[in-house]
């Protein structure tokens, strides 16, 4: 077991960089943990890089390393979805275990890619694609295997709550601080992932999988983002005893939970009402929190920084620790060994189920509405009466003073609803002729 392992990284930049210096930084330890040295043979980048031990090959043929008999495993984080998965398909064709970090690639092809490494007998490890330095994918797909998981609740993009926490806490403008983030190396290549909660539906898809064994459905994701929330709707939402988190939701429904929802799953995210004193209104800044409700444990929360050069790479090496340990003294796992691994999602392959995903208009939450409404006299009647004729049940309503043009903001908090009753009570709120605008809506959720 004395044969050292041998590492490529392709792509140096925030998370290949914060790999290479773990293995700098960490390299006695990890040889005590594994038996092995540790090494990187090869890297892929697009330039010559001088701060890179000259023992290591450079190489921009990202396909030839890939290939390489000078590696046996390859850790993918260029990001993106065209090459990164042509790199991982041919190294697991070669023999290689792969480690990634990339959850929208997983996301979207994790089905296909998952099926070539089983029929290959090799692992594509993906701890750093959900909620970065947690280790949720360990704990999910091991700790709690002999649970039966109900739903899971979480902050699983650091960018969008480093935002959202700056905003609330030092009025800061939603565009310095998601510079900072992208300076900090938490953003995605295209931010646009980060605020419009694409990444986030990204994770979900992943966890929700290993969750309920189902296989990946990013489509079938429900997805909002951050960029349409305001520092009203933050202190409105403050001042009611409340805190707007963009959380991602997996909700097992059944057809007694009450509504005559329909049985299936939720799969969303959005910004989310959440108690002031729950505890996922309390992780702030770049860290990511995941709330998971399983049976028999019941909840558990587990919170870290969920991006980051070091946050990643420290999930990206507890991916090769777990290879090394399966890796035999030739440095390919046998086939009894590799049927012994942990299955991709959770589930043995041939067992995952076709369980439904819910449509949006099934899904159940509270609201908060933010309705603008000329001072007239019965306007909030008319209001209440429309919520009421609707089966939707009011929990609290506060009316700030008159602003512009004597509009009147109410705000209104309700008690979960079917979205397609929801749907209908808006259209007619919205065509009261002393309802001056679109009402504003977010969802408000106790479970997290
Ligand atoms: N930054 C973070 O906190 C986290 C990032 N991730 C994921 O990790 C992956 C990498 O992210 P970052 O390091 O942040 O991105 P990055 O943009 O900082 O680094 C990607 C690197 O790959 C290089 N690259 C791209 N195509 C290449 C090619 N054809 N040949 C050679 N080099 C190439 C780029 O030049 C760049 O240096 C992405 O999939 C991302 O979603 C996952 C968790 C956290
Ligand atoms: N851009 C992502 C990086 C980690 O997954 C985030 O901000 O969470
Ligand atoms: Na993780």
């Amino acid at each position: 077991m004395s044969k050292s392992i041998k590492l490529a990284i392709l792509g140096l930049g925030t998370v290949g960089t914060g790999v290479v210096n773990l293995i700098n930084d960490n390299l006695a330890e990890l040889k005590r943990r594994s038996g092995r040295d540790i090494i990187i043979t090869e890297v892929g980048t697009r330039r010559q890089r001088d701060d890179i031990d000259p023992s290591i090959v450079q190489n921009d043929d990202l396909m030839a390393i890939a290939a390489s008999d000078n590696v046996d495993i390859v850790i993918e984080v260029i990001g993106g979805t065209t090459l990164a998965k042509d790199i991982i398909m041919h190294a697991i064709k070669n023999g290689k275990h792969v480690v990634t970090a990339n959850k929208a690639l997983l996301a979207e092809h994790g089905n296909e890619i998952f099926a070539l490494a089983e029929a290959n007998h090799m692992h594509v490890a993906y701890e750093a694609a959900v909620a970065g330095g947690i280790p949720i994918i360990k704990v999910m797909r091991e700790a709690l295997a002999a649970n039966k998981i109900d739903w899971l609740a979480g902050i699983i993009n650091g960018t969008g709550n480093f935002i959202m926490t700056e905003m609330r806490d030092k009025g800061r403008p939603f565009k310095d601080v998601l510079a900072e983030a992208q300076e900090l190396g938490y953003a995605e290549a295209d931010p646009t992932f980060d605020v419009e909660g694409i990444d986030a539906a990204h994770k979900l898809a992943l966890l929700a999988s290993i969750a309920f064994g189902i296989p990946l459905q990013f489509d079938k994701v429900y997805c909002e983002g951050i960029t349409g929330i305001t520092l009203q709707d933050v202190n409105y939402a403050e001042e009611l005893g409340y805190r707007i988190k963009h959380l991602g939701f997996a909700v097992r429904r059944s057809s007694e939970d009450g509504l005559q929802g329909s049985a299936g799953i939720e799969l969303r995210v959005h910004p989310t009402l959440i108690p002031q004193d729950a505890l996922l209104a309390n992780v702030n800044g770049v860290k990511n929190a995941v709330l998971v409700n399983s049976h028999p444990l019941g909840q558990t929360l587990y919170c870290g920084d969920g991006a980051g050069a070091g946050a990643t790479a420290s999930a990206v090496m507890a991916d090769v620790m777990d290879l090394v340990r399966v890796l035999g003294p030739n440095d390919r796992s046998s086939h009894s060994e590799h049927s012994n691994h942990v299955p991709h999602l959770a589930f043995m392959p041939e067992e995952l189920s076709d369980t439904l995903v819910l449509r949006a208009e099934q899904m159940i939450t509270g609201y908060y509405l933010r309705v603008h409404a000329y001072d007239n006299p019965g306007v909030l009647a008319d209001i209440t009466r429309i919520l009421s004729d609707a089966g939707i049940n009011i929990d609290a309503i506060l009316q700030k003073p008159a602003h512009k043009l004597g509009q009147v903001p109410v705000i209104i908090l309700t008690l979960p609803v079917i979205e397609s009753q929801m749907n209908l009570a808006i259209e007619k709120i919205e065509k009261l002729t002393a309802v001056a605008d679109k009402v504003v809506r977010i969802r408000l959720d106790e479970l997290a």
